[in-house]
């Protein structure tokens, strides 16, 4: 890792600004946090933190959003996490933020307001540019460091993401070392061999991972479900039906078959695809083959035998890299392709998971202990996975060449 980290910085007694991810699943009518896994995650560094006095710079959702809300919530559940009192400021650079920020302790914890709430943070700018907001001049002159521990953001390039570190000396917290050690290990040491795992509903994001991992011989083999099998089917010339292709159509993919056919066409061996898939039939879970898809049922599962051929190819992967469910698994009757599945990938000698859904699941089937690393990103998690550098990791990298040591 070409960045600096807690080890390599001193912190007692300094004011230490820490960007985190707890943006979560939150019910919009009573602002009730449904998952608090990535404040459990991002919990160790601010622990590691204790001698400093601590600036929490968090985001929830994106305006226009339902769930697009104050941080109060998330106040209350870091600190029932933490277990001491979190100081919440209903305010980002003003006055109200400056004093906060003045009459804290070390070992007092302050949390900002959303910072998307600041229309700066809501643009996508270069480091450079971003570092010349009034955001982050002004973020950056409360405090004498900079912690980035926000994984789950780190494909963006948002001002507090990418211009922070290009302001002031930025080191990576121990969720984010965490995450790029774990899933650099996917490329580097990975047992063979390596099954990628495709579901869910991102297909455009699934299917540039499919072609990169491939192509550099990262994986072995790709299984793809969910929607994303769906876009492979249409490839195949396949006849989904009228309500899976709608769905595809209203999730913007139709320019996505023509990939799919490209992946199919150079790897005709190495892509899984489900031969059996269950439907929904006058309510009802109802199987078929994929030559004989009704022409007015959605697909909502792949069917009992494919899972029973997924599960012996999965038991056979030395590595598992696993994103987006099989099928609508929030329906019990269409459960069992995703709860399968996860548990079949959890036996692997190395096993990820990236995406929230996924992750969910895992945690409610009991799985977590057995799987090597849960990532807290979605997005983030599979553009890492495609090989690419991270906006973050390159403004970390450079805010170690240019204040580092
Ligand atoms: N065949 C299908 N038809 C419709 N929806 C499906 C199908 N298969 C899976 N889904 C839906 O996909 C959704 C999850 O997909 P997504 O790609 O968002 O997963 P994730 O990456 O684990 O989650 P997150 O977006 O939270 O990171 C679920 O709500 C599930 O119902
Ligand atoms: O949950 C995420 O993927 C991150 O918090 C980034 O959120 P965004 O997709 O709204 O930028």
């Amino acid at each position: 890792m070409n960045f600096g980290t807690l080890a390599d910085i001193e912190t007692r007694g300094k004011t230490v600004l820490v960007r985190v991810d707890f943006n979560s699943p939150i019910d919009p009518s009573s602002n009730t946090i449904l998952d608090d896994k990535r404040f459990r995650e991002h919990v160790p560094t601010l622990q590691a933190l204790e001698d400093a006095r601590v600036v929490v710079i968090a985001h929830q959702s994106r305006p226009g959003k339902k769930d697009f809300t104050t941080l109060a919530a998330h106040a209350d559940k870091l600190e029932r996490l933490l277990g001491m009192p979190v100081t919440y400021v209903d305010d980002i650079i003003g006055s109200c933020a400056k004093r906060a920020v003045y009459d804290s302790h070390p070992g007092d914890v302050v949390l900002l307001e959303n910072v998307r709430f600041s229309a700066e943070e809501n643009l996508s700018l270069k480091p450079e540019e971003g570092a010349k907001t009034h955001l982050v001049r002004k973020l950056a002159a409360m405090a004498d460091l900079c912690v980035y521990d926000a994984f789950g953001t780190a494909h963006r390039s948002q001002p507090t993401i990418t211009g922070l570190p290009y302001a002031m000396k930025t080191v990576a917290g121990l969720l984010m070392e965490k995450e790029v050690a774990m899933l650099s290990k996917v490329f580097t040491s990975a047992p063979r061999p390596v099954t990628f795992v495709l579901g869910g509903t991102k297909v455009d994001d699934s299917i540039a991972v499919a072609g990169n991992v491939l192509a550099n011989k990262t994986a072995d083999k790709i299984a793809v479900i969910g929607v994303v099998a769906n876009v492979f089917y249409l490839a195949k010339g396949i006849d989904i039906g009228e309500p899976s292709r709608n769905l595809i159509r209203t999730l913007g993919y139709d320019g996505e078959v023509a990939k799919a056919k490209v992946i199919l066409d150079s790897y005709p061996d190495k892509v899984l695809l489900p031969e059996y898939v269950a439907v929904k039939e006058q309510d009802e879970r109802k199987e078929y083959p994929i030559l004989t898809i009704p022409k007015d049922c959605p697909i909502l599962d792949m069917g009992t035998d494919s899972i029973v051929q997924f599960s012996r190819e999965l038991a056979a992967s030395g590595s598992i890299v696993f994103n987006g469910p099989a099928g609508v698994f929030e329906e019990a009757k269409f459960a069992s392709g995703t709860f399968e599945l996860l548990r079949a990938a959890a036996n692997a000698e190395f096993s990820v998971c990236g995406g929230g859904h996924t992750a969910a699941v895992i945690e409610q089937l009991g799985l977590e202990p057995q799987y090597s690393h849960l990532s807290t990103g979605g997005g983030a998690c599979i553009e890492f996975l495609t090989g690419k550098k991270l906006p973050a990791i390159a403004a970390l990298e450079e805010s170690w060449k240019k204040f580092g040591n």
